[in-house]
């Protein structure tokens, strides 16, 4: 039995000589009692150096020379304050860690019955990290190309209705007052015929540029095809929406819409539609296009409220 175990005990010397996976035992008061090659490389020391130094003592080592653990704190010392709280709380557990030099490791801390001594696993799991930070920046690439549109690089059709009802939603939940505008360019046609589609383009792109930052945050802006955009204010009935509407009517009148020496001004038509209970996109969508249509009959550069849901 004591030759199994001592054949036993070297083969497992001999692995953990070798291993690529780092192996550290720290003493119930978390002195590092021994380590491996592969434990001590990952803060790019060698074992002896660590072996007899606490972990407070390691981590703080290796954040000096620029080494080990990526920490969010700014001062290494609170931020090990709060890891010794979690650290010893559970017998076991697991969790990644991101070093300062890009690597990732998956460590495994487990306390061992009797001695109290806690070994630890950390094993390299970069590439794996890699693949899944790829996958994730085209999931959101992908997920970007499907709700923005590429020419004004603001909500397109789509994304804007699911965002729009999805505060409707919320102001349903509440019963506070939306209101939807559309907004839509004038004789946008003979901007292209008199100058070029290019132009055209850049006129749509610079139109939602100067239009988004008179926005708040959470109010939602998309464009809805063509010359036309959507915007909804959400907490916003009908007097304050038309005081917005139009303030944003006249700065649009008030720009120059410039691209290589062409400089152009332009007015917009707006139709609104407000609600304060009963919300329905589809509704308001067709109210708001009601009242588009009549500011722009009706001279265009205006505002006009949808009268049938005056608040
Ligand atoms: N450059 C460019 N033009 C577009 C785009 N989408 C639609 N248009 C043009 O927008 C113009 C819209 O013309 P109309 O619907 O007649 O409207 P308008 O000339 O703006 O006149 P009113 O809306 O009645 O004031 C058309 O000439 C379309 O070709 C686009 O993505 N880029």
């Amino acid at each position: 039995m004591d030759s199994a175990i001592s054949t036993l005990t070297s083969r497992i010397g001999d692995f953990l000589g070798t291993s690529e996976d780092g192996y550290a035992i720290y003493s119930p008061q978390d002195i590092l009692l021994g380590c491996n090659k592969a434990y001590a490389n990952i803060l790019y020391r060698d074992e002896a150096e660590l072996i007899g130094k606490g972990f407070n003592d390691i981590i703080l080592l290796s954040v000096a020379d620029g080494m080990g653990p990526k920490i969010s704190d700014s001062d290494p010392h609170s931020w090990l304050k709060k890891v010794n709280q979690q650290r010893r709380s559970k017998a076991y557990c697991l969790f990644e860690i991101e070093l300062s030099d890009g690597r990732w490791f998956l460590i495994s801390e487990q306390i061992l019955l009797g001695s109290g001594d806690m070994l630890v696993q950390a094993k390299n799991i970069t590439k794996q990290k890699q693949r899944e930070m790829t996958l994730y920046e085209h999931s959101f690439q992908l997920s970007n190309l499907a709700s923005i549109d590429e020419l004004t690089q603001i909500a397109n059709r789509r994304s804007f209705i699911a965002q729009s009802k999805t505060e409707l939603n919320r102001a349903n939940r509440f019963n506070n007052p939306v209101t939807f505008c559309l907004l839509d360019i004038d004789y946008f046609k003979q901007v292209n015929d008199e100058y070029g589609h290019v132009f055209g383009d850049k006129v749509l792109k610079m139109f939602a540029d100067k239009v988004k930052p008179t926005l708040r945050q959470y109010d939602v802006f998309g464009r809805m095809g063509g010359e036309e955009f959507g915007i909804l204010l959400p907490n916003t009935n009908q007097k304050q929406s038309l005081d917005i509407m139009q303030r944003l009517r006249c700065y649009i009148a008030g720009q120059f819409f410039t691209h290589n020496n062409k400089s152009i001004q332009l007015t917009t038509s707006i139709g609104t539609a407000s609600c304060q209970q009963e919300y329905d996109f589809d509704q308001l969508y067709n109210n708001a296009d009601i009242a588009l249509y009549e500011a722009k009959s009706s001279g265009r550069n205006q505002v006009v409220p949808t009268l049938s849901l005056l608040l």
